[in-house]
Formats: C-alpha cells, sequence, structure tokens
C-alpha cells in the first residue's frame, strides 16, 4: 500500500490520506480511496437524528445528508414490509448512523457495517451497541474496514446476498463499485447510491464522463437533472453487462455537494429499449430539447433551426432518459412517512416537500429536463414570471406542468419553449 499525493476536487485536501490498493497479482493500482483524515481537535460529538443519540466522533458526517438518509431508511423499511425479510450492505458507513438507522427504523435483520478507515471502529462500535440496548434482541450487525470493492465481492464469492445495498461515496462517483454491487445483491434487490460529480453533470469534462458513465456529456442548462440521468445510465449499462436490468424507484439531487442519489431495483433482463436509455438533444437557438433514439442520432433536427445551424444543437448520452421516479413507489414512501409522523410535524416539512414534488414530477406527459424561469424571461425579454401563475397558465391552455425538486425556479412541462415565451410576455403585458 502506498500513499498518493491525489486532491479530491470537492473537499479540502488537507483532510484526506489517499491509499492506492495493488491487486499482488498484477502489477496494475487497482483502486485509490479517499479516506478522511480528521481533524485532531475534534473528538466526540453526540447528536440525535429522527430521535436516535449517535456520536460522529472524528467521522466524516454530513447533517445535510440527514433527507437522504431518511430516504434510505423509508425505502429499505418497505422492503422489509413487503418482503419480510431485510439484509443490508453498508459499504461506507462512516459513524454507521445509515446502519444504526436500518436497525432500529427500517427494522432490518441483519446490517454489514463496512468503512475503509479502521480508526472509525470505535464510534461505529458504540452507536450500533445501542441497538441491542433499545431493542434487546441478539447482535443483528457486523462491522468490517475493508475497501467497499472488497467487502462486495467477498460477499458475492461466498454467495452471501443483500436485499439493500447502500454506498454513499463523497468526493468521487460510484460507479466503480455498481458492479461488484450487483453481483452481491439478491433478485429484486435495490441499492442505493450516491455520486457527487458535479463536474461531469455540467459538461465540463465530457471525456471523463464518457469513461465513467459511458455518457459524453456536453453543458445543457438542466445538468443538476443530466447528473441523475448519467449516474442512472451508468448503472443500467453496468447491470446489463451482468444480465440485470434496474430501474429507478427515486431519484434524489441536493445542492448540498451536489450530491446526487438514486435507488434502483435490479432484476434479470437487458437493456431497456430505446425509449429509457438514449440521448438528449437541446438546441441553445430555440430551447427546446428533445430525446433522441440510437436509430434517430444521424438525422437529428431542430424544427426551428431545420439544421442549418447545427452548432446550435448540443446532444449528450447515451443516458437514461426514462422516469426519474416510480409514482407508486413515492406514493408508498410517502404514505409510511405520514404513519410515521414524519410528516406535517414540522421536522418533516421538507422531507414531505420532497417527496410531494417528485410525486408531481412523475406526471408521464412530463419530459425529461426542467425549463428555467430566468431562461424564459431572458428570451422574452421580461421580468421573470411568477411560478405559480406561469404554471396554471400553463395548465389552463392545455399542457403538463409541474415544479422541479432539483431546481425552485424552473418547471416541468410539456409545453415548447415558444409558448413559454408568450405566455411570459403576456403575463407581463407585452
Ligand atoms: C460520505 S462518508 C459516509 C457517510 C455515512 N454513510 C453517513 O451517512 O453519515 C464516506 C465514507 O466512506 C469511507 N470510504 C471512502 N472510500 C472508501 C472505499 N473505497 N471503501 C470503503 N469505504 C470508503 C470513508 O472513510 C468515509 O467514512
Amino acid at each position: 500500500m502506498s500513499i498518493l499525493n491525489l486532491n479530491p476536487k470537492s473537499l479540502s485536501p488537507s483532510l484526506f490520506i489517499h491509499k492506492t490498493f495493488t491487486n499482488p497479482k498484477r502489477s496494475s493500482i487497482s483502486h485509490q480511496i479517499s479516506i478522511f483524515k480528521p481533524p485532531i481537535y475534534c473528538k466526540s460529538n453526540q447528536i440525535t437524528e429522527r430521535g436516535i443519540l449517535f456520536d460522529t466522533g472524528d467521522t466524516f458526517f454530513r447533517h445535510e445528508s440527514a433527507t437522504g438518509r431518511d430516504l434510505g431508511v423509508l425505502s429499505a423499511a418497505l422492503y422489509k414490509q413487503s418482503k419480510g425479510q431485510l439484509r443490508v450492505l453498508d459499504a461506507m458507513c462512516g459513524c454507521g448512523i445509515r446502519s444504526l438507522r436500518y436497525l432500529i427504523e427500517s427494522k432490518a435483520d441483519f446490517v454489514l457495517a463496512n468503512d475503509a478507515n479502521e480508526s472509525h471502529r470505535r464510534v461505529i462500535l458504540e452507536n450500533l451497541a445501542q441497538v441491542e440496548r433499545l431493542q434487546g434482541q441478539n447482535k443483528r450487525w457486523v462491522i468490517t474496514h475493508w475497501e467497499a470493492n472488497r467487502v462486495l465481492t467477498d460477499c458475492y464469492l461466498q454467495r452471501d446476498y443483500f436485499d439493500y445495498i447502500d454506498i454513499d461515496s463523497f468526493g468521487s462517483d460510484s460507479s466503480f463499485f455498481l458492479r461488484a454491487a450487483f453481483n452481491s445483491l439478491k433478485l429484486d434487490g435495490l441499492v442505493y447510491v450516491t455520486s457527487t460529480d458535479g463536474y461531469s453533470s455540467g459538461g465540463h469534462r465530457p471525456y471523463h464522463s464518457l469513461a465513467t458513465y459511458g455518457a459524453y456529456v456536453r453543458p445543457m442548462p438542466y445538468a443538476n437533472e443530466l447528473g441523475l440521468r448519467i449516474l442512472i445510465g451508468g448503472a443500467v449499462r453496468e447491470a446489463s453487462v451482468l444480465g440485470y436490468r434496474v430501474t429507478p424507484l427515486f431519484s434524489y439531487y441536493s445542492y448540498h455537494g451536489p450530491v446526487f442519489r438514486v435507488l434502483l431495483r435490479m432484476n434479470r433482463g437487458k437493456l431497456p429499449d430505446n425509449r429509457d436509455y438514449g440521448f438528449i438533444c437541446y438546441c441553445n437557438c430555440c430551447g427546446n430539447s428533445q430525446a433522441v433514439s440510437w436509430s434517430e442520432l444521424g438525422q437529428i433536427r431542430c424544427p426551428c433551426s431545420n439544421t442549418k445551424d447545427a452548432a446550435s444543437l448540443v446532444v449528450s448520452g447515451p443516458l437514461w432518459t426514462g422516469p426519474l421516479h416510480s409514482a407508486a413507489y413515492i406514493m408508498e414512501m410517502l404514505n409510511l412517512a405520514e404513519q410515521w409522523g414524519w410528516v406535517g410535524d414540522g421536522a418533516g416539512t421538507d422531507l414531505e416537500k420532497l417527496l410531494k414534488r417528485m410525486l408531481e414530477e412523475s406526471d408521464p406527459r412530463l419530459p425529461f429536463g426542467y425549463i428555467k424561469l430566468d431562461e424564459v424571461a431572458s428570451r422574452a425579454q421580461t421580468n421573470t414570471p411568477s411560478i405559480s401563475t406561469i404554471m396554471s397558465t400553463l395548465r389552463k391552455e392545455g399542457y403538463a406542468a409541474s415544479r422541479s425538486h432539483i431546481a425552485s425556479n424552473a418547471i416541468k412541462t410539456n409545453c415548447p419553449m415558444a409558448v413559454c415565451i408568450r405566455i411570459a410576455k403576456e403575463l407581463h403585458g407585452c
């Protein structure tokens, strides 16, 4: 094992130790990991999340990720309720808060809590030891300190399959772990995966996104939705190599990072048809977007430019062009959140708002992407229209419209940009 001086871009380099794991049978490097190196003044830090007291110690812990944890706990609990069993592999557990919540709230039968950083052991151990104290049952968890791919692969080789695998990497994308995760997942099992790769979704490094997700991504106005779509698209491709099909149950973007999280269900099967996996084309000239299948790729033309102004057309992909969420699944999550008192209690307001917005976004008439109202205003040369007024006008004119959980100043609609511009002008009396 050697120490490398690589700097993760999204976090302070001084907070990380970089380790390279080398496969002894090959001369090549098998993987590099970034392990959080705690500041020495930080010793013990007891806090509460959803009424559960735990210690974050010196580990990498973010309050801002609480909603992402809530979504994970709800989905794991739904799995337990429907299948009657729940074995979780928390591949990058940090202080172990997710493992603890999967055990207590989702009622997991067993959790393997893994974090490559051995110095987290004490705090994970103390946090998980609460489970028996609180619930008085036999020990239902194990702690390991392997590199995530190693633990996933070991489980697969021992045919020790899991129902739910959580890969919460920060400062890198998770694509590297997906194949091993799919191998060690039961059929119909769930993978909850995180990426913090905002550079790729912004189209700032298309060759990197090509290598990582198999998608050539260029700058587009709905970059954060692209972040979710390239993550899902990359997972679809990885699963397909193994003969599996994955579909997203929910997709969640949070600007604290940024963080892209998706929950995927895995079954047998191959790549989905053209409707769900293809290319997205945006026209800088008229502001309209369209999904383009592989077979249409050679003949893309925007109606506004008739291909004369081909330079204004931007194409990204292949990526996931299908629904970001399953409406039925979001409804189940919302119902469970209500049962648990997480809705309408003040503390849960954000979660309720998020789930309701995801439900709105699941309207099958809505296409991918969103339209930023600033863009409408700048094309219409007016002030930015009020979001509720423009949405109600669009609906009156027969279009589907919803807010986006990704961007507060944007709408999702099947209305062409030209009509949005006309409406914005009329609303301002132009
Ligand atoms: C974002 S933190 C996890 C936070 C935790 N899941 C939570 O919700 O609070 C990522 C953790 O992954 C660990 N880690 C980083 N690279 C790893 C790897 N390749 N394998 C296993 N653990 C890794 C780090 O030590 C760190 O504790």
